[in-house]
């Protein structure tokens, strides 16, 4: 289990992170999601005990994570730490980077544990080949390989994907997350893909300047976002002023994703159209309700910009987001 306690750090006089505290349990995958600067790589590099903290705990079960004052070299055994910035040794073989930190004892076992690892990272066919001769997604996916090669038991993992292209992404997410999952390994992953998050992760932390705002499990979090910054991390989303679309109500305001509003042929709520995006497998509808406020919906086709069309949003699930 890792608990923090308390953590607060600032680079230099303007605190970075605030008071922060959390538990996380054994096998449990975490999403670390936040605007861009909130903090989430200091929050990844101070567990790694690669920064001091000016106040606060980190303990992984009973051993106490200690900073670079404690250190010379941070790190511990049970803990690998995949940064933006991969260091990998350029001159020498995928293999030979992916295998470095494993023991030459027994180098048949090294070499099976070595030929599993590049299946994980898909890159069985580059085992022999340079690093500085690889790409930068085919980079990440080495160090990806050499972060599990001794089994970590905690793994923080800053953008891992960043770098992938989609048509790998996918398959990698799926091989990696499923490794993890066999081998009881925890993870914090600092993602702003929301695939990242929904598909992979049991738990989600949501950051906003340097501070915890939510820990929830996933599902949760994503079917009653608390307000609209936790809301964005999973894309687009209307914030709707229930009274402009049911008389009776106040004027509190609702989060509603675009997919869950409906184009039907008639009801008591018109918007005219602005635009319409195509997203692949459906149209992302841009609409003005009332002459002001833009709203988003999802639909099957092409709708035309200056078109009436009539929505409706289930009255519960309006009354049920509405902002307390
Ligand atoms: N070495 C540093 N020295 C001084 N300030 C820093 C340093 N590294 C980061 N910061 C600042 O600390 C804040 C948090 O940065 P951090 O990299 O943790 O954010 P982040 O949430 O990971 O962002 P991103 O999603 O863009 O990677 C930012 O305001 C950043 O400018």
């Amino acid at each position: 289990m890792l608990k923090v306690q308390n953590i607060s750090f600032a680079y230099q006089t303007a605190p970075v992170i605030k008071n922060v505290s959390f538990t996380i349990n054994k096998g449990q995958h975490i999403a670390l999601v936040g605007a861009s600067g909130c903090g989430k790589s200091t929050l990844l590099k101070i567990i790694y005990g690669l920064l001091q903290v000016a106040e606060g705990r980190l303990y992984w079960d009973d051993n106490e994570i200690l900073g670079p004052n404690y250190h010379l070299v941070p790190g511990e055994e049970y803990m690998k730490y995949l940064s933006q910035g991969f260091e990998l040794t350029a001159y020498r073989t995928v293999s030979e980077n992916i295998g470095q930190y494993l023991s030459n004892f027994e180098p048949e076992l090294k070499k099976g544990r070595v030929k599993e690892l590049l299946e994980i990272v898909e890159l069985e066919e580059f085992a022999a080949t340079k690093v500085e001769n690889l790409s930068g997604g085919q980079k990440q996916r080495v160090a990806l390989a050499r972060a599990l090669a001794k089994k970590p038991e905690l793994l923080l993992l800053d953008e891992p994907f960043g770098n992938i292209d989609n048509f790998r992404r996918s398959s990698l997410r799926r091989n990696l997350f499923n490794y993890l999952k066999r081998n009881k390994i925890t993870s914090i992953t600092a993602t702003h893909d929301k695939t990242d998050i929904l598909s992979f992760t049991d738990e989600t932390i949501v950051i906003q300047k340097g501070e915890v705002i939510a820990h929830k499990n996933t599902i949760e979090l994503y079917r009653h976002p608390k307000n609209l910054y936790i809301a964005s991390l999973f894309g687009e989303i209307n914030n709707i002023v229930i009274s402009d679309l049911i008389t009776s109500a106040d004027h509190s305001s609702a989060l509603v994703y675009p997919h869950e509003i409906t184009i039907v042929s008639k009801s008591s709520i018109s918007v005219l159209v602005r635009k319409s995006y195509f997203k692949g497998n459906h149209f992302l509808i841009e609409s003005v309700l009332n002459g002001t406020s833009i709203l988003f919906i999802e639909h099957h086709t092409f709708l035309p910009p200056g078109e009436k069309i009539y929505i409706t949003i289930p009255e519960d699930l309006l009354l049920s987001r509405a902002a307390t």
